[in-house]
């Protein structure tokens, strides 16, 4: 058996190895915001990336995007990071304004955290008081945050679990390395006895509960046309370098994909699709694209399964529920849909808690995948774990300061990358074959 799978501790050891210690209240607004209790035994922190709840939020949520080298390596990050964000910010509030004012992540990250700690606290009693952190990458709270608040709750033993289903160096790897450098600025190395849910993308909860909300989207199709709609699962998509870097998401979502429709029995035709792309070098097909072609062609119902995020966010309500549905109807597709998003699926919530539960039962610190950096990378920081729940990991490179200056990070930027960060600018000012 692979050295990450191996059996660590067991459950028992587990429960011996926590403190419980009592708090004061805090007055954060994260903390008003969900019902639990402040004692925790295991922490367990939702990692995310978050989105501008209101659209003066906008901005600062751009900047930190653009900021971040481990998403958008960009020369003289310091300086084009935010002029790029400020380009950005008024094309993309409205952008937020037309879904009703901004992004949903924290309420349906906050609904799904609270379920899933009932659920624990129900079914895994002699790990709990479980309690949930939300840490977002872009917007509040932040991994600081959140490990802040658990140091104050007492936690002892903490799983870092994030909530993008498939592993990408720029989602799940930059949130992990956010964590570490957040515990190491706050001087929080030491407090906590870490491991990880770094992916889930075959989890048979995870699966049934996609395929439970395309049965729904399902019924919202006419039923003479219901047996002939085409499943485009989209997923964002990826610049084409962070896959040749050996980026293991574009694997990991076609394995999700293929559980579902086992799921489903096949039971109807389906494509995969990317979408949300930035530049021209991204991964393709864009779902727009083959919405089109599809109209064209003559298909009549087509149902989009996002697939790679667990809850609504600007991509689904406007990219495809406003400009894709524009663009399909003008291509003859009289019945687009779109499966409605986990939110508060009562399926996910419990495999939220299934996940979280079989891993600590597992006694791993990790997937087996997590530990093997990705055969291009050069981010030093990459796949450490900070004091991770047993301390003789051979295997597993631990925090080290080196690490924080990310040494060696270097990438080829091409300028193709910046003018697309850029398009909200109009033409003839970018040339077509950029925008
Ligand atoms: C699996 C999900 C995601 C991957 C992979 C991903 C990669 C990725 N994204 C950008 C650039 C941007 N993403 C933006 C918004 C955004 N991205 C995701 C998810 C993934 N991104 C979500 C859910 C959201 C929206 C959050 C919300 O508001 O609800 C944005 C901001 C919007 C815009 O300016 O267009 C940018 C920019 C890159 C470069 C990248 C991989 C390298
Ligand atoms: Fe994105």
């Amino acid at each position: 058996m692979n050295l990450a799978t191996r059996r660590l501790f067991s459950p028992l050891k587990v429960q011996t190895s926590l403190s419980l210690r009592t708090t004061s209240t805090s007055t954060s607004p994260f903390a008003r915001c969900n019902s639990q209790s402040t004692q925790a035994k295991t922490g367990i922190v939702l990692m995310n990336l978050g989105g501008p709840e209101t659209t003066d939020k906008v901005n600062i949520f751009l900047n930190r995007l653009f900021a971040d080298h481990e998403i958008i390596p960009l020369p003289f990050q310091k300086f084009l990071g935010p002029t790029i964000a400020n380009v950005r910010t008024e094309k993309v509030k409205k952008l937020y304004q037309s879904i009703g004012g901004g992004s949903p992540i924290r309420k349906w990250t906050t609904m799904q955290g609270d379920a899933m700690v009932k659920y624990l606290d129900e079914k895994s009693p002699e790990t709990g008081p479980h309690k949930y952190y939300i840490a977002f990458r872009y917007a509040d709270p932040l991994s600081d945050e959140a490990v802040l608040k658990m140091k104050e709750d007492g936690v002892k033993r903490a799983v870092a679990f994030t909530q993008y289903p498939q592993f990408s160096c720029s989602t799940t790897g930059g949130s992990l390395n956010e964590l570490w450098r957040a515990l190491k600025r706050n001087k929080l190395e030491k407090e906590f006895e870490w491991s990880v849910v770094d992916r889930w993308p075959e989890h048979p909860g995870f699966i049934e509960a996609v395929a439970d909300r395309i049965n729904e989207g399902l019924k919202t199709i006419p039923s003479e046309h219901r047996d002939d709609t085409i499943l485009l699962f989209s997923a964002h998509s990826l610049p084409i370098k962070v896959i040749n870097r050996g980026d293991q998401y574009v694997p990991e979502v076609a394995a999700t994909i293929q559980r579902v429709m086992n799921h489903l029995k096949f039971s109807h035709k389906y494509i995969s699709t990317w979408q949300s792309a930035v530049g021209p070098n991204w991964m393709g097909p864009q779902t727009v694209d083959v919405v089109k072609k599809l109209g064209k062609r003559g298909q009549k119902s087509v149902l989009v399964v996002p697939i790679a995020f667990t809850s609504d966010h600007i991509e689904t309500l406007s990219e495809i529920d406003i400009e894709m549905a524009e663009d399909a109807e003008k291509a003859g597709i009289e019945h687009f849909r779109r499966a409605p998003s986990l939110n508060d699926s009562p399926i996910f919530s419990k495999a939220m808690g299934d996940i979280v539960m079989e891993h600590m039962k597992s006694g791993v610190l990790s997937s087996s995948q997590y530990p093997m950096r990705c055969p291009g990378c050069t981010n030093e920081q990459c796949r450490s774990i900070v004091n991770p729940i047993h301390h003789e990991k051979p295997h597993f490179r631990f925090y080290d300061c080196d690490c924080l200056s990310l040494r060696g990070h270097r990438e080829k930027i091409v300028p193709h990358d910046i003018i697309a960060y850029l398009q909200p600018l109009e033409p003839p000012l970018i040339p077509p074959y950029f925008r």
